[in-house]
C-alpha cells in the first residue's frame, strides 16, 4: 500500500513516525511539504521521498492523507482538483466536512475524515473515523489500515461527531501534558529538583493510566481505592472540587467543540 501526505507538519511525522515503526516501508510513502526545512526534517528522519509540489509519483498512491491546517486547506487541495481517480483521500483537519473537502477537489467523493492524536508517533494514538457513504469497503480497510498502524480506531456513525472526538482524544494530549505541568510545578514548589519533579509527576500519570486500561473498574472506583478516609487524597480532591475542577474539563471539552464546529462552518463557507 502507497501512502502520501500533503503537508509534512507535526501530525503527519507524528503518523509517519508510527507508522514506520509497525513495518511500514519509507518507499511506500511520499510527502509534499511546501517548508525546505521540513522536507529536509522529514527525509532525514523518516527516509521518504519529499517533494515541494504535487507531482504525478505522489498522486500515485492508495491513500492520500490531507494534514495541513484546516485555514491551508482549500488552498492546497486546488493542485489536486481533477487528478485524483481511486485514491481513498483521507483528512485529518479539524473542523472541516467531507462536503466541503469533496468540493474544493473539484467534486471527489472516496473521502475519510480521521481524527487521530499525537500519541500516533509512538503506536499509542486513538482515532476516530467517519467514511463518507460512498467509500466501499476496500477504502475503508485501507484507512483503518493506516491509523490502525499507529494506535486503536473506531468507526464513529455520524459526521457531526467528528467535532466531539476531536474534543475528547484529537487535542485530549494537551490536557493530559497541562495536567503534568501543574503535578510537576507543584512538585518544584514543594522543594523537589526540576528532574525529580517533572518524573514524579510524568511516571504517575503513566502509572495510573495503564491501570485504568487494564482494569475492569471504572477509573472512580480506583479514584477511591487512592482516597483514604480523612486522608492526604481526600484533602486534595476536596479543594479540586472546590476549585471546579471537574466541570472546568468538561467546560474545555465543550469549547473545543464548539471551536471545531465553528471552523467547519466558517471555513467551508468558502
Ligand atoms: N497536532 C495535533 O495534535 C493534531 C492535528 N490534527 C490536524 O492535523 C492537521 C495538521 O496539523 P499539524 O500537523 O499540527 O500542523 P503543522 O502546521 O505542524 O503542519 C502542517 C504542514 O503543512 C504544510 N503545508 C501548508 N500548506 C501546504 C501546501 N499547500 N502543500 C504542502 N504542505 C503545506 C506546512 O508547511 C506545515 O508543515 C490540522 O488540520 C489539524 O487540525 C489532527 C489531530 C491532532
Ligand atoms: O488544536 C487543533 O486544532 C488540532 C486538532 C486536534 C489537535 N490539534
Amino acid at each position: 500500500m502507497r501512502i502520501s501526505f500533503l503537508g509534512g507538519g507535526n501530525m503527519a511525522s507524528a503518523l509517519i513516525g508510527g507508522m514506520l515503526e509497525r513495518g511500514f516501508a519509507a518507499a511506500d510513502i511520499q510527502v509534499v511539504e511546501l517548508q525546505e526545512e521540513g522536507r529536509k526534517r522529514l527525509a532525514e528522519r523518516f527516509g521518504v521521498r519529499t517533494v515541494g509540489a504535487v507531482d504525478d509519483a505522489l498522486l500515485d498512491c492508495d491513500v492520500l492523507v490531507l494534514a495541513v491546517k484546516p485555514q491551508q486547506m482549500k488552498a492546497a487541495l486546488a493542485p489536486l482538483a481533477g487528478r485524483l481517480a481511486r485514491q481513498v483521500v483521507v483528512s485529518i483537519a479539524a473542523g472541516l466536512r467531507l462536503a466541503d473537502i469533496g468540493r474544493w477537489l473539484g467534486g471527489y467523493a472516496r473521502l475519510v475524515r480521521v481524527m487521530p492524536n499525537t500519541p500516533a508517533l509512538i503506536g499509542a494514538g486513538v482515532s476516530g473515523l467517519y467514511a463518507d457513504p460512498s467509500v466501499d469497503a476496500a477504502g475503508r480497510a485501507a484507512t483503518e489500515r493506516v491509523l490502525a498502524a499507529v494506535g486503536s480506531t473506531a468507526w464513529i456513525a455520524e459526521e457531526a461527531q467528528m467535532d466531539a472526538v476531536t474534543a475528547v482524544s484529537g487535542s485530549g494530549p494537551a490536557y493530559v501534558f497541562h495536567f503534568i505541568e501543574a503535578l510537576e510545578a507543584a512538585g518544584a514548589s514543594l522543594g523537589f529538583d526540576a528532574a525529580t519533579a517533572r518524573k514524579l509527576a510524568i511516571d504517575t500519570v503513566l502509572g495510573a493510566a495503564k491501570l485504568a486500561a487494564g482494569s475492569d473498574e471504572a477509573p472512580g472506583v480506583l479514584r477511591e481505592r487512592v482516597t483514604s478516609k480523612g486522608g492526604t487524597t481526600e484533602a486534595a480532591l476536596a479543594s479540586m472540587q472546590a476549585s471546579g475542577f471537574f466541570d472546568t474539563i468538561v467546560a474545555a471539552v465543550k469549547a473545543a467543540e464548539v471551536r471545531g464546529r465553528e471552523l467547519g462552518e466558517q471555513l467551508g463557507r468558502d
